[in-house]
């Protein structure tokens, strides 16, 4: 297996402050070259609490660890946008697809499904599609952990991370809040078993295939085992270790904003597979179950956009049509299940 040794860039937020200083400036570019040029960077001195994070990865454990008749009395729905609730392993197969573009339809090509559970949440007043929770009383002080957590992520999104990206592109550091008021992100605990090496080896069973995000971009938060990949921009099929390093959070571009900014920003093939043996294994020949959690940033879905100022001009032509956000997000969520 083909693997790089480059790392990826880290972006520091320690100085953007309000975000109306030469510095907060100088972060956004830093942002926005990393999203051109890989799609995926470490950012550091986000301001959501380490102690947060360890928090909601102690609650995931809990709920996993919950039988299974316990976690289906939140069932993910069955159709497969409305992402809230608990999905078995098996249940989703993003390993089996990969998008066409062109065909504007997912093709199947693997073999196996994802060896993983998830468990879905958004805000309280997502106007689409309500929670799914497990019963207070099966895990009691849940609910409320999660959505404190939702809402730590959700003031990063708005109050840095989204004026740090128009800084960035050269727009007005609200101009991409406009697109993401109705606050429909999306809250993801993931849970990789743990198995025999060889299974993974093999390629028996998969953690999660190659893919790529949805949406404007993705929040990523991982422990320790590690195993996640990211494709090296300037070696396609060749991916390279992306270890878990304390006290950062991961971020990457979704294709809705590589669509956006007419292909100028990328959304990178990831996948997560059995971490490197010095890492996560044993000598007894087991790979350690993993937990991370994917924080999804989705659009508006009744606002149209159209190529970001700045992203075409006479020496780059506008490629696609304007869209409805949630017109975009449908058509790819309704392929994933
Ligand atoms: O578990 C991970 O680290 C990656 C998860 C991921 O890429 C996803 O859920 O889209
Ligand atoms: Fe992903």
């Amino acid at each position: 297996m083909a693997i790089n040794r480059e790392s990826l860039p880290t972006v520091n937020f320690a100085d953007f402050g309000d975000g109306t200083s030469k510095s907060a400036l100088d972060i956004g570019k830093k942002l926005f070259e990393a999203c051109r040029d890989v799609g995926f960077a470490y950012l550091i001195n986000t301001g959501i609490p380490q102690g947060q994070i360890d928090g909601m990865f102690d609650w995931s454990a809990k709920l996993f660890a919950l039988p299974i008749e316990t976690k289906l009395k939140a069932p993910h729905p069955p159709e497969g946008w409305k992402h809230r609730g608990y999905s078995g392993i098996g249940r989703e197969q993003v390993s089996q697809l990969v998008f066409d573009p062109d065909e504007l339809r997912a093709i199947r090509t693997g073999k196996f499904p994802d060896f993983k559970e998830s468990f879905d949440l958004g805000s309280k007043d997502s106007q689409t599609l309500p929670n799914t929770w497990i019963p207070d009383e099966d895990l009691p002080g849940f609910q409320t952990y999660a959505t404190n957590f939702y809402n730590t992520c959700r003031e990063f999104q708005l109050s840095i991370l989204l004026p740090a990206l128009a800084l960035g592109l050269d727009l007005p550091k609200d101009f991409f809040l406009g697109y993401h008021e109705a606050n429909e992100n999306q809250l993801r605990l993931l849970h990789y078993p743990g198995a025999p090496t060889s299974v993974f080896e093999s390629g028996e069973r998969g953690r999660i295939g190659a893919h790529t995000d949805f949406g404007t971009g993705t929040l990523l938060f991982q422990d320790d085992c590690g195993g996640l990949e990211v494709e090296t921009p300037s070696q396609p099929g060749v991916f390279m270790h992306v270890p878990p390093v304390p006290g950062t959070v991961l971020f990457n571009i979704g294709d809705f904003l590589m669509r956006w900014s007419n292909d100028t920003l990328k959304s990178t093939l990831h996948r997560v597979r059995a971490p490197p043996r010095r890492d996560g294994h044993g000598d007894d020949g087991e790979t350690k179950e993993r937990f991370s959690i994917a924080y999804f940033l989705g659009a508006d879905k009744e606002k149209t956009i159209e190529c970001l100022p700045g992203c075409s001009g006479p020496d780059k032509s506008k490629k696609y049509e304007p869209i409805k956000a949630g017109e975009y997000i449908n058509m790819r969520l309704n392929a994933t299940y």
